[in-house]
């Protein structure tokens, strides 16, 4: 059998900014596979071209040199790729289901198809019951969740979220993080995630990854063999495997920084 083709191949990609002796080198040479099925936290200091790896993940920036490839081919910026910032950038005059809508119909959804379709994004995002209300009227966590069904509409084969959940209170954090990781677990599409938290990754990852300080270069591709099933969030951040995980991101993440442990 033919080896499966990554969902993204990332190839000795650089990405530098500006000209002559005030360029700045964000990213690379960086080499990365990513398989469907795959959910990828990226965590690195700050500079070291988190934020940076995901615009050319997602076709909104190029490489200076190096290649970057989802599913065999260059990416479409808007079209083959979902993204989730850190703010949920919602329309603020419309309705969720109004949002939803929008990105529907930006994915070619035919109308009288949207309404099913609507109904089953929010029910995958626990939202079933807010449709109906302004984006000013749910909280921001509640926000986030409808970004996150924006960020499915169109049945990307990729999800990229930027710190998404950096911006809310730590219970709050912990619940999106919980029902993030059940959304994605057993899907065909892969996720790159980026995150400052070292247990954040820990949790959701099945393979983290840190960059170095800049320029960002990978110094540490860690599968993550935690259990996706059968075990309460407790369990699993209480659990020894666990706490090994995250002692041996912290320790990559402190020397990336020089900090002494
Ligand atoms: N459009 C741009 N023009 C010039 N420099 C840029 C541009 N975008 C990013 N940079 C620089 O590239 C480097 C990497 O930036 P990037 O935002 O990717 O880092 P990051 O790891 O996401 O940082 P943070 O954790 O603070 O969000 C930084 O030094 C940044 O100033």
């Amino acid at each position: 059998m033919p080896p499966e083709q990554p969902l993204v191949e990332i190839n000795e990609a650089v990405r530098s900014y500006g000209r002559g002796a005030g360029a700045i080198t964000a990213l690379g040479s960086l080499d990365l596979r990513l398989h469907r099925g795959e959910f990828v936290v990226i965590v690195g200091p700050s500079g070291s071209g988190k934020s940076t790896l995901l615009r050319l993940v997602s076709g909104f920036e190029h490489t200076t040199s190096g290649t970057v490839a989802l599913d065999g081919r260059p990416p479409v910026p808007g079209r083959d790729v979902g993204v989730v910032f850190q703010q949920p950038r919602l329309f603020p005059w419309r309705t969720v289901n109004g949002n939803l809508d929008a990105a529907l119909r930006w994915a070619g959804v035919r109308r009288q198809d949207r309404p099913a379709r609507r109904a089953e994004l929010l029910e995958r995002v626990g939202l079933a019951e807010v449709g109906d209300r302004h984006v000013w009227e749910i909280s921001g966590g509640q926000q986030q969740r409808v970004a996150i069904a924006r960020a499915l509409a169109g049945r990307p084969s990729l999800l990229l979220l930027d710190e998404p959940f950096a911006a809310l209170d730590a219970l709050t954090r912990e619940r999106l993080q919980e029902d993030l990781r059940s959304l994605t677990d057993g899907a065909e599409q892969g996720a790159v995630f980026v995150t400052h938290s070292v247990d954040e990754a820990v949790f959701l990852a099945t393979r983290v990854i840190v960059l170095s300080d800049r320029p960002g270069q990978v110094t540490l591709d860690l599968p993550v063999p935690l259990p996706r099933t059968g075990c309460s969030a407790d369990e699993l951040r209480g659990s020894a495997e666990f706490a090994r995980l995250r002692g041996e991101v912290s320790t990559a993440v402190r020397d990336t920084l020089n900090i002494p442990v």
